[in-house]
């Protein structure tokens, strides 16, 4: 990517302020559930300990609302660290700006690694505070963006901070970008998007975006539904969002504007109840019975799917097929991540509910890249700037 990374720094006895996205689930006995994104930055923690920085890491949990609340802390994520780096020493301060927050960043030794408390027990934090922004920006000497799950986010650990430090990206900031950009401007082709997910509103700018650029995208999830009545199939009791009627017509005739190859389910996965032990049939889309409602895209539609996955060099996923918490219909979902791993093909899944199923199918190392980023991955796949790449230096 054409921004400057931790390469491109000297690190020897410099501060390395680095701001990672350890916003990880947690049970009620403040237990981490995955700790994924805490894997994803180590990478880089440990480059700059070994090339002899003090590593300062900041991050967010949860919505604290702009206050103190140990529910958020981020002490166990510190203790969780510590676990996952051996050789090195991991401390923790309950603060992360302040004289205490200062002394701890003086005690550090040459590759130490300090964790301060949540940045947004501060409310400056998400307006992107100057003061806050400057009171970090004394702690390091140069700032490392690696937090890619929070990129989206102009607040003043990922954008505010930028201003008053030498700003670069650490490295799974670096191969969020670089793979998930390469991709979009010049993937190898043919390149096949799949989009599911509950709701056509919520994807609408990705579906623009892609339509141009794809040779085919595949729509399956609820949000197949809207399209499907469009095109004159009674949904019956599915999922259909009337206020988006109109767009799916439109994005209907993007794709054939652009010539870009868009499939619909053909069959579905169909119950009467939104229920796991609901009883379940496989329906041609337009034979729905009045009281059925489709959960899941039938077989002949994962055929018809899996054969441009199989095709494709470039397959970029986001958004389930079906409603695969339930095992009745989740074949679609899996099935998807299945063919992904089959294919000789880059393959990218990005963000929330199918990386949930990647995980769940045992699949997640075996695609070329599975996204750290929710909302960031979908901003990105829209074909947004995200404020915290934004910030980092140009090489
Ligand atoms: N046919 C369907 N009918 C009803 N709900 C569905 C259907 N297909 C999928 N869903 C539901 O859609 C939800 C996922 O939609 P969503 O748009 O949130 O996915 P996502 O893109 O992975 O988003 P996020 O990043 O927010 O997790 C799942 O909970 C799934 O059960
Ligand atoms: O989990 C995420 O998507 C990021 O950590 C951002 O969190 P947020 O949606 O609370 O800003």
């Amino acid at each position: 990517m054409a921004k400057k990374t931790i390469e491109d720094v000297q690190w020897q006895g410099k501060r390395a302020l680095v701001r990672v996205d350890f916003n990880v689930p947690m049970n009620d006995a403040l237990e981490i559930t995955d700790d994924t994104r805490i894997r994803a930055a180590l990478p880089t923690i440990t480059y700059l300990a070994g090339h002899g920085a003090k590593v300062i890491l900041m991050s967010h949990l949860g919505r604290p609302k702009g206050e103190r609340n140990e529910k958020y802390s981020l002490q166990p994520v510190a203790e969780h660290l510590q676990g996952l780096l051996s050789d090195i020493q991991v401390s923790f301060v309950d603060d992360c700006v302040g004289d205490k927050v200062k002394a701890a960043v003086e005690a550090l030794r040459d590759g130490d690694v300090l964790v301060l408390e949540n940045v947004r027990f501060y409310a400056g934090e998400e307006k992107n505070d100057k003061d806050l922004a400057q009171a970090f920006a004394e702690l390091g000497d140069v700032f490392v963006n690696d937090a890619f799950g929070t990129a989206h986010r102009a607040h003043a650990s990922t954008a505010g901070v930028a201003a008053y430090l030498p700003s670069v990206a650490g490295f799974l900031m670096e191969k969020e970008v670089s793979i998930m950009g390469e991709a979009l401007a010049n993937p190898k082709r043919p390149f096949v998007a799949i989009i599911g997910g509950a709701k056509v509103s919520d994807k609408i700018n990705v579906i623009e975006n892609l339509l141009p650029k794809v040779d085919a995208l595949l729509i399956g999830g609820g949000m197949a539904n809207t399209f499907l009545a469009v095109q004159g199939n009674d949904m019956a009791k599915s999922l259909v969002e009337a206020d988006a009627l109109d767009t799916a017509r439109k994005l209907l005739d993007l794709a054939k504007e652009h010539n870009s190859r868009l499939l619909l389910p053909t069959d579905v996965v169909a119950a009467k109840q939104f229920a796991a032990d609901a009883e379940y049939t496989v329906r041609k889309v337009s034979e729905l019975a009045p009281d059925e409602m489709a959960l899941d895209i039938g077989p002949d539609s994962i055929k018809a799917f899996q054969a441009e996955i199989k095709g494709a060099k470039t397959v970029i996923w986001n958004g389930p097929m079906g409603v695969f918490e339930m095992p009745a219909f989740a074949k679609g979902t899996f099935a998807i991540a299945e063919a992904m791993v089959e294919a000789d093909a880059t393959t990218i899944v990005g963000g929330g509910d199918s990386v949930a199923a990647v995980e769940q199918a045992g699949v997640a190392e075996k695609m070329s890249h599975v996204s750290t980023g929710g909302g960031a991955s979908l901003e990105f796949l829209e074909g947004k700037t995200l404020p915290g790449v934004a910030a980092i230096e140009d090489k």
